[in-house]
């Protein structure tokens, strides 16, 4: 149980934990802080948080603060709240890159940096803002926490356990291997969506383009959807695990391209095959991991 629940950026993410906790009956009180008082107003009047506060003082007697901004907001968020920090608060985050959001944390938080478990939910979607905010987002979805040597397991747990109020299933990763996990499977393909829209979007006969792009421009396009300062923070957050991830798959374009200039079906329909098998085993294994759980989901 939350007592006082801090929420910095209360968005898709952050509206969605504080929606989450409320509806399991696992938070007392909710306070948000906002960059951007139209969405601080908006989140009282759809009742994700009991007060909106415009300083940093509402983190005093906070038993756990959320950030859940943009990442590159991190340092001077923190070093804002750490003046209010006492030593009974946790202070976790929702950063999709965990790297840069741990330097920030030494930078701005110094002598107190046991005082944040850093941590990544494995869920969201292309909208934004407090009105995008859902009840049910990290039911069965995964939560990584990459915690520090510093941090007690209390304040681990702490942070464990709120997330499994919402439903979520905890795993573990260092900062290093989270940044190389998300640069392959989210980051990159986020940079791809954006680049293939923007590069139809740029062409003199867009207009007809998009006139008959269907379910499968659609599928290949939702993440396009996505904040862009959100998506220009996570790719510089994460610029040399994105960089050689793109790399590679330049590569791999390079080779589909010559193999399409020299007409070599066989080598197209192994690619895809292989493809299509493994994609396959990974939406059976998601599917079988995301189900509703009996046993309980401790780490
Ligand atoms: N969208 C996703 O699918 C997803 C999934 C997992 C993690 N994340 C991470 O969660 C975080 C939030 O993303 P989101 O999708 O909720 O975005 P969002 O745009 O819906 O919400 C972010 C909120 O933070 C506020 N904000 C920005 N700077 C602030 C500041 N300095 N102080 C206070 N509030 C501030 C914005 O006004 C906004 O309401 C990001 O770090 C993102 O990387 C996003
Ligand atoms: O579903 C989406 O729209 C998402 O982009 C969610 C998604 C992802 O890439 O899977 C995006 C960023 C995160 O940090 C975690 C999840």
């Amino acid at each position: 149980m939350v007592d006082n629940l801090v929420v910095v950026g209360v968005g898709l993410i952050g509206g969605s934990f504080a929606r989450a906790l409320k509806k399991a009956g696992a938070v007392r009180r909710i306070v948000g802080i906002e960059r951007s008082p139209a969405y601080g107003e908006r989140a009282l009047a759809l009742g994700i948080v009991d007060e909106v506060a415009t300083s940093f003082d509402a983190v005093a007697g906070a038993d756990l603060v959320l950030l859940a901004a943009p990442v590159a907001q991190t340092r001077r968020i923190l070093a804002a709240l750490a003046p209010h920090l006492g030593p009974g608060t946790v202070v976790t985050d929702a950063g999709s890159t965990k790297a840069d959001v741990v330097a920030a944390a030494r930078a701005a938080l110094g002598g107190k940096v046991a005082q944040f478990v850093p941590g990544h939910p494995i869920a969201g979607r292309e909208t934004n803002g407090p009105d995008a905010a859902i009840d049910d987002l990290y039911i069965g979805k995964k939560f990584v926490l990459t915690p520090l040597p510093e941090n007690g397991a209390a304040q681990v747990e702490r942070v464990a356990g709120a997330w499994r109020a919402c439903g979520a299933v905890i795993h573990r990763l260092t900062p290093e291997e989270h940044d190389k996990v998300f640069a392959a499977v989210s980051h990159l393909p986020h940079l791809l969506a954006y680049a293939l829209v923007d590069d139809i979007a740029n062409k003199a006969h867009a207009d007809l383009l998009f006139q008959y792009a269907a379910s499968g421009f659609r599928d290949f396009t939702r993440i396009a959807g996505s904040s862009p300062e959100m998506w220009r923070d996570i790719s510089l957050a994460n610029q040399g695990a994105l960089l050689a991830e793109l790399d590679a798959y330049m590569t791999q374009l390079a080779h589909l391209r010559a193999r399409l200039a020299a007409g070599d079906g066989a080598t197209l329909e192994a690619v895809y095959g292989n493809a299509q098998r493994a994609r396959r085993q990974w939406i059976e294994a998601i599917e079988a991991a995301e189900a509703p759980q009996p046993i309980d989901n401790a780490e």
